[in-house]
């Protein structure tokens, strides 16, 4: 069941279109991504399913509800991220949890919440003392204190350090496991990978594909590179020879085997038979970035 839809969706800013023509259908339990590089659209779709913005054009449903209409009803139903600048500097953590729960109908125990997300020991330090990891932190749980059946969660990882953007994605999965549906702004191509079981890419305001982050590499290619050093002169024909092969090429000391399927064991099956053994064994495999670079025709930081 979809339990967030959009369609057509259309927000203009002045005479500049910011999205036109978006639509995408959120299902259930999913954890659904939407990619784009800066100033795409991302931050405005998402806003006007928050009920943050009126659209120029198109429908929107949250649980069956209009963002417009029943702003109040959505409240409760949809958990956002909150911006930095949102909380005061000297709120303190338990304050602010306590503040937000009392927002809701039927709240979430915020002190699991708090377990969950490693601030238990921060529930009397202010905002203002907080590292970048426990800020994000706080604004994640702050956004599923309500219970909420969707959490939006926008640029979540923007600004943390490696280790910290790895539990936040960990943290995330959790959450999803506990039954909140998501639905997540991000331009990092390792995050959408990691997280999203499908992605809306979008580029200059229009939606340019949907699909899961595999799809959407195979839409673009599905040819893998073998890479390796063989211990002994090898006869290229035994290669090329095998359906999953489609070249191979000599680079240096290295050979390279372009094909699809089961190519690594395909060549590898070969190579033991012919007694060669492989150094530096690499498989290579479209990137998601090489995908989002094909559909939009530059990649994402440009
Ligand atoms: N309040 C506003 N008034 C005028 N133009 C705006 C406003 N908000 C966004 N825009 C413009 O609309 C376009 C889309 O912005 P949006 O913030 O939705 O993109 P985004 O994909 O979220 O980008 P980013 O990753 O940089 O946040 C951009 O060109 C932006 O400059």
């Amino acid at each position: 069941m979809a339990i967030i839809e959009v369609e057509n969706l259309v927000k203009r800013y002045g005479d500049h279109t910011a999205v036109d023509g978006v639509g995408f259908a959120v299902e259930q339990g999913e954890i659904f991504g939407i990619l784009g590089p800066n100033g795409a659209g991302k931050t405005t779709t998402v806003e006007c399913v928050e009920g943050l913005r009126t659209p120029d054009g198109g429908t929107i449903r949250v649980c069956g509800i209009d963002p417009q209409h029943d702003t109040g009803e959505l409240r409760q139903l949809l958990g956002a991220q909150l911006q930095e600048s949102d909380l005061p500097d000297k709120l303190k953590v338990g304050e602010a949890l306590e503040l937000y729960s009392s927002f809701y109908r039927e709240p979430a125990d915020w002190r699991d919440l708090v377990d969950i997300l490693r601030l238990t020991g921060k529930l009397d330090t202010q905002f203002r003392r907080l590292s970048g990891g426990q800020k994000q932190r706080l604004s994640i749980a702050l956004a599923l204190v309500g219970n909420p059946r969707v959490a939006v969660l926008d640029e979540l990882t923007t600004g943390l350090d490696p280790q910290a953007r790895r539990d936040t994605w960990d943290l995330i999965e959790d959450i999803r496991e506990r039954g909140v549906t998501i639905l997540l702004v991000t331009h990092f191509m390792a995050e959408a990978e990691r997280l999203c079981d499908r992605l809306a890419v979008i580029d200059s305001g229009r939606l340019v594909a949907l699909d899961t982050p595999a799809g959407l590499v195979a839409r673009v290619d599905d040819r893998q590179r073998v890479r390796f050093r063989p211990s002994a002169p090898l006869d290229h024909a035994v290669l090329t020879a095998l359906p999953e092969v489609t070249s191979v090429e000599r680079a240096g000391s290295q050979l390279v085997v372009t094909g699809t399927g089961n190519l690594l064991l395909a060549v590898t099956t070969v190579l033991a038979r012919q007694q060669v053994v492989a150094a530096d064994l690499r498989v290579e495999q479209t990137s998601l970035d090489d995908a989002f670079v094909a559909l939009t025709g530059r990649p994402i930081d440009a």
